[in-house]
């Protein structure tokens, strides 16, 4: 009897094999880019301010700047009035300094004059040009923004290893950097095999389906971090497959396929790259997604996920997410994950690692989450309403409501 119809490929536990792909897969190399270009990268190299922030002492209120000493016996009864010497706006310091017994009228964000040490805000004051009255005392540093507070020269605003989100993207701006080194976001060439699968648009066939999981593998690219290329449906044929996979390198930082990988006589992904003798299929004590390969596709790493809908979304986020995260250098972070009390029992294969679909909810200071009623590999409908996945360890078989589990929280 040959491998296939034994199916004698070695069993391993899902964490042997994420260790394997963690152990593979290539960092990306670094890219200069401009700093919107580069939302959603990582920086490579650290980012650090080459001046304070604020730069200068500024007033953080629309009002006066005063020498704290002249209005600190300023009273509704009794104000204190000052002659106004001029207009300080941010942008334009048009008075550098005033005297004790002078005031100038000032800005939020407008440089402090020297020898004020306070800001009057104008609600304390009866607004006047070229004289103001002044109610109410402030006290010296009143209402000024120092310079440095904010950030240091020379500190590291944004380290190297972190994601480009808006406020880092606003920080790099703010330290007057244009352009920043980073590792970019992976290009993931995502592709869907069998003869059944049909064009969502298009009219059905007997026995046929639309193809679905090369859109919700796409989209979940771009929710991990990468850019996602959804191709053509290729058809079960070897040749096609390997052409298709051949003209993909050029242009992914990875591939990821689905279907075509279990014990059928047309399993043609795995067929055609067991032959090239770089991806290497394997059975992992996990459900949903137990036929699953992976290697380095002349030199591309190359995921190929189970076809059922299910298992090759919960695949692609317990392998493919943490090893993209990891050629972008971040920490290969598996979806963020909290403790929850079941609200129902649940059962579970022995010697699998179970990931059922639930619903997770936050009430009185304590997460519960029940699973979904249908839990088929092929019943997208619940993973569709679901919006976490229960972890049930390989060694449990059954766990009362009221158990406390371990619950990834699908990206909302
Ligand atoms: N004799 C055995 N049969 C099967 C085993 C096994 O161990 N021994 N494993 C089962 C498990 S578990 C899974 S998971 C599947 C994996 O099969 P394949 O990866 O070879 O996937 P296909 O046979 O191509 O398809 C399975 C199923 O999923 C549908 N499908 C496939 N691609 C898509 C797509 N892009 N969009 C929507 N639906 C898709 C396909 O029509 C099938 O219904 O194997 C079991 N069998
Ligand atoms: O492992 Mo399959 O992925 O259960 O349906």
């Amino acid at each position: 009897m040959t491998a296939r119809q034994t199916g004698a490929v070695d069993m391993r536990s899902v964490d042997e094999h994420l260790t394997e792909i963690l152990g593979s897969v290539p960092v990306l190399p670094t890219l200069d880019l401009a700093l919107l270009e580069a939302q959603g990268t990582v920086l490579a190299e650290p980012v650090s301010a080459p001046v304070p922030l604020p730069p200068f002492d500024n007033s953080a209120m629309d009002g006066y700047a005063v020498v704290a000493s002249d209005v600190a016996g300023a009273t509704e009864a009794e104000p204190v009035v000052l002659p106004v010497v001029g207009d300080i706006v941010a942008g334009d310091p048009a008075v550098s300094a005033i005297r004790p017994g002078l005031t100038a009228r000032i800005m939020t964000g407008a440089p402090m004059p020297a020898g004020a040490d306070a800001v009057v805000p104008v609600e304390w004051t009866d607004g006047g040009n070229a004289t103001v009255r002044i109610s109410r005392p402030a006290p010296p540093g009143n209402h000024i923004r120092r310079a440095g507070e904010d950030v240091r020269a020379g500190q590291i605003v944004v380290d190297a290893g972190t994601r480009l989100n808006a406020p880092q993207i606003g920080m790099i701006a703010a330290v007057g950097q244009a352009r920043v080194t980073v590792r970019p976001r992976p290009r993931v060439v995502v592709v869907a095999t069998g003869d059944e699968l049909r064009e969502p648009g298009s009219q059905l066939g007997h026995g046929q389906i639309w193809e679905s999981n090369g859109y919700m593998l796409t989209a979940a690219v771009g929710e991990a971090g990468g850019v996602g290329y959804r191709q053509a449906t290729v058809v079960d044929e070897p040749g096609k497959v390997l052409e298709m996979l051949e003209d993909q390198l050029v242009r992914a930082d990875a591939i990821v396929t689905t279907g075509g990988v279990s014990m059928g006589t047309k399993d043609v992904v795995k067929e055609v790259l067991a032959g090239t003798g770089t991806v290497n299929f394997h059975k992992v004590s996990m459900r949903p997604g137990k036929p699953q390969g992976f290697g380095l596709f002349k030199g591309t790493p190359v995921f190929t996920l189970p076809g059922n809908p299910v298992s090759a979304y919960v695949s692609f986020q317990i392998f493919v997410r943490p090893a993209l995260r990891a050629m972008q250098g971040l920490a290969p972070d598996p979806l963020p994950t909290v403790t929850a009390v079941l609200a129902e029992d649940v059962q579970s294969p022995a010697g699998l690692r179970h990931f059922l679909r639930g619903n997770l909810s936050f009430d009185g200071g304590t997460y519960t989450v029940t699973a979904a009623e249908v839990q088929g590999s092929h019943q997208l409908g619940s993973l569709a309403s679901a919006n976490s996945l229960i972890q049930v360890p390989e060694e449990v078989e059954t766990l009362p409501a009221g158990s406390r589990v371990k619950v990834m929280r699908l990206p909302s």
